[in-house]
């Protein structure tokens, strides 16, 4: 499996690394000629208001919507989950829009800027190490989402069909088992296309 890390900004390397870590083959995407070769993607985390300034000067953003709307499966960490969302709250507009989610950014608040927790995730781990650095959370999710964890009543991963998103950062820990429930999420739908 070929899965790609959109390398405009971000955590890069480290998405990169734990691809590579499950076996699959990591590319990191600076051209959009790229996307043709990928089975999956990765949105990693970041400032989504910068990266999305890249997407638009490198005339990324249809063609990632076009990846999406093909049925490749995408996995947005963070700000990449801002970018994958349908609404964002207090925005007239969205980025990607293809996750039918709205989040909220920087929604932990000032207090607690970062932190880190043992989440149960559903169908992952049920004590998934998670790091959070100024996160947004999913305020409200659509009949087809599926919530996958939740901290303190807040959405913080779930599935939208071949969608992931979560709020925290799992390349930063050593756990891989997130990364390798998505790149079974990218088997399946090879195996589908
Ligand atoms: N660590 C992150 O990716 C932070 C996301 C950032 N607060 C944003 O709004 O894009």
């Amino acid at each position: 499996m070929k899965i790609g890390v959109l390398a405009l900004q971000g955590a890069v390397v480290e998405h990169a690394r734990t691809v590579e870590a499950v076996g699959a083959e990591a590319i990191l995407v600076k051209r959009v000629e790229q996307l043709a070769e990928l089975d999956g993607l990765i949105l990693p985390g970041g400032e989504s208001t910068a990266m999305r300034r890249l997407i638009d000067r490198y005339d990324f953003l249809e063609s990632l919507r076009a990846f999406g709307a093909a049925g490749k499966p995408i996995f947005g960490t963070c700000a990449g989950m801002i970018l994958l969302a349908k609404r964002i709250n207090n925005q007239q507009t969205s980025h990607l829009g293809l996750m039918d989610v709205t989040v909220e950014r920087n929604a932990f608040g000032r207090q607690v800027d970062s932190f880190e927790t043992e989440l149960e995730i559903k169908g992952v781990a049920q004590d998934f190490p998670a790091v959070f650095i100024r996160a947004p959370y999913i305020i409200e999710a659509g009949p087809g989402v599926e919530v996958l964890s939740e901290d303190t009543g807040r959405i913080v991963a779930a599935r939208d069909g071949h969608y992931l998103a979560t709020a925290f950062h799992p390349e930063l820990t050593a756990d891989t088992r997130l990364m390798g429930y998505f790149v079974e999420m990218v088997k399946e739908a090879a195996v589908k296309a």
